[in-house]
């Protein structure tokens, strides 16, 4: 049972590859009864379809065109969430490997951003529109795609506690390879010119790598319903 208590807002998790971000705003928005958006499954979600259409994602200019055709659905139940592209249910398919290297690539196309934003800021206006709050998680949440949002948290974990943690949930043995594919994603991600990876100014810095995910989840509940 989903209940909200106080005003509802727009919550902003931004931070680092395998921070936490998913896992932590899926629980904030359950246990506020909030809705939920990924938004770096919809980058995924990009990167699978053009992948499929067999564009080559190196090529910036290729992806621009071909992202004007591709279709992405979100649903934003946070015990549920949904992502489809072009009609395929697409949840399984964009943690492969094979989007997981190209997808930042991919999000570092200027066109790709401008549609992708703007149907994240879609699914925010309607959800707020109807009165809910809702939980966005990403990299430019709180600097772009919602900088009004009451509360921004910017979650980070030491990275061989993340490379740890993303090993353990594949199953994998060592965490060199997985350590090097986050720190791979951290650099692109930060240093691309179009809305990189940073902290927002008013952004509060939540580090988890000391805290269990129960811990995170209850001390930004309590952050939002300081703001709420
Ligand atoms: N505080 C925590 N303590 C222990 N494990 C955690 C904690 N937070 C998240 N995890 C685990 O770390 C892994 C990565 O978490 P998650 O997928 O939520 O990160 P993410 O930031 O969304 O990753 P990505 O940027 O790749 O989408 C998951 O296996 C998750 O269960
Ligand atoms: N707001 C966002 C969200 C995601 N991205 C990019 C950068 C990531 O490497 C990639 C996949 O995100 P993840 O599923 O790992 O959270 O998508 C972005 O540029 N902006």
């Amino acid at each position: 049972m989903r209940s909200t208590v106080g005003t509802p807002i727009v919550i902003a998790i931004d931070g680092p590859s395998g921070s936490g971000k998913s896992s932590t705003s899926r629980g904030v928005a359950s246990a506020l009864g909030y809705d939920y958006l990924d938004t770096g499954a919809m980058y995924r979600a990009m990167t699978w379809a053009l992948l499929q259409r067999g564009v080559d994602v190196e090529d910036a200019d290729a992806v621009a065109a071909a992202a004007e055709n591709v279709s992405i659905e979100v649903g934003t139940d946070p015990q549920a969430p949904t992502i489809h592209a072009d009609g395929t249910d697409v949840a399984g398919p964009i943690r492969q490997d094979d989007v997981t290297t190209a997808v930042s690539p991919v999000s570092a196309v200027p066109h790709v951003r401008e549609l992708l934003v703007g149907a994240q800021r879609e699914v925010i206006a309607a959800s707020s529109g109807a009165g809910r709050g809702i939980v966005v998680e990403g990299r430019d949440i709180g600097t772009v795609v919602a900088p009004d949002a009451p509360l921004k948290v910017y979650l980070v974990a030491d990275t061989a506690a993340r490379a740890a943690r993303r090993a353990a949930e594949l199953g994998r043995v060592d965490t060199a390879v997985t350590e090097a594919s986050l720190t791979r994603r951290d650099t692109i991600d930060s240093t691309r010119a179009a809305s990189p990876l940073t902290q927002a100014d008013d952004a509060v810095v939540v580090d988890s790598t000391h805290l269990t995910l129960d811990e995170v989840i209850e001390h930004i509940v309590g952050l939002a319903r300081d703001r709420s």
